[in-house]
């Protein structure tokens, strides 16, 4: 896999500042989020846990600039998703972040390579990271895919020609390709058994460190908690939480 030399410094600004932020979906009385402040470092990684409904998808949404506040600001590299326009949000997204989403998001009719090389298409930047070149930019890809179990013809084969585990794998991998600073994965391994699961663990918390990416890892699962280096709990955080969120 090929490394970031322009990585943000640890030391420099966060690499995610959440001020003031609140949000509501609309026709809905009150808000699912009110967070004061929430700053991540380059390289951090973060477990967000919380009940169904309390709003961690919605708080990925926010980050990634799918969402925008209501009020406050989301910042990514210094930089307000408010004040970018929709084509902008979109290029500094492919630019900057992978995202492992709950329903993985492939496209049906590429091969499990092409899925994961698509944030090269997308962008530049991801694309010059992965690889001077296509060839070796289809190394970096399968190198991913390799270090998550799909090996051989699976590459090659159709996206919707796999089962969930392995597509949830393949999500992964494409998050990962180009090393982006940050990557955002809602409930990645709830396809998947325990043995690979921690594959799949070693493979994302290895892959952002060597990277130097940020990670926010949102999971039910309790037992991977202790592998992250904080532990946001959602409720404690977000003081539009409900009563029965924060018990
Ligand atoms: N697109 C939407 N439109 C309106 N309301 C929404 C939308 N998406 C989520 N919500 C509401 O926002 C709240 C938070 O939802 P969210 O999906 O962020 O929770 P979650 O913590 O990720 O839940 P889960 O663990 O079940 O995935 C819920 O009350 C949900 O009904």
């Amino acid at each position: 896999m090929s490394g970031r030399p322009d990585a943000v410094p640890a030391a420099a600004a966060p690499l995610l500042r959440l001020s003031g932020l609140r949000h509501g979906w609309p026709g809905e009385a009150r808000d699912v989020l009110d967070i004061d402040t929430l700053d991540l470092a380059a390289g951090q990684t973060a477990f967000v846990r919380g009940p169904s409904g309390c709003g961690k998808s919605t708080l990925l949404a926010l980050i990634a600039g799918v969402q925008r506040a209501r009020a406050g600001s989301v910042e990514l590299l210094g930089q307000d998703w408010a004040g970018l326009s929709g084509s902008a949000c979109d290029r500094r997204r492919a630019d900057h972040i992978g995202i492992v989403f709950q329903q993985f998001n492939l496209l049906p009719y590429l091969s499990v390579l092409d899925n994961v090389l698509l944030p090269c298409r997308l962008s530049a930047l991801r694309a010059s990271r992965a690889g001077a070149d296509a060839a070796t930019r289809e190394r970096s890809a399968r190198e991913l895919l390799d270090r998550v179990g799909l090996r051989g013809e699976l590459a090659t084969r159709r996206a919707d020609r796999l089962s969930v585990g392995q597509q949830q794998r393949v999500a992964a991998a494409r998050a990962l390709v180009g090393a982006p600073e940050l990557v955002l994965a809602d409930e990645p391994t709830s396809a998947l058994d325990e043995t690979r699961r921690d594959a799949f663990m070693d493979l994302l918390l290895g892959a952002c460190a060597e990277a130097g990416s940020t990670l926010v890892f949102v999971s039910h699962d309790a037992r991977l908690a202790p592998r992250f280096d904080r532990v946001i709990d959602l409720p404690t955080l977000n003081r539009a939480a409900t009563a029965e969120e924060a018990a």
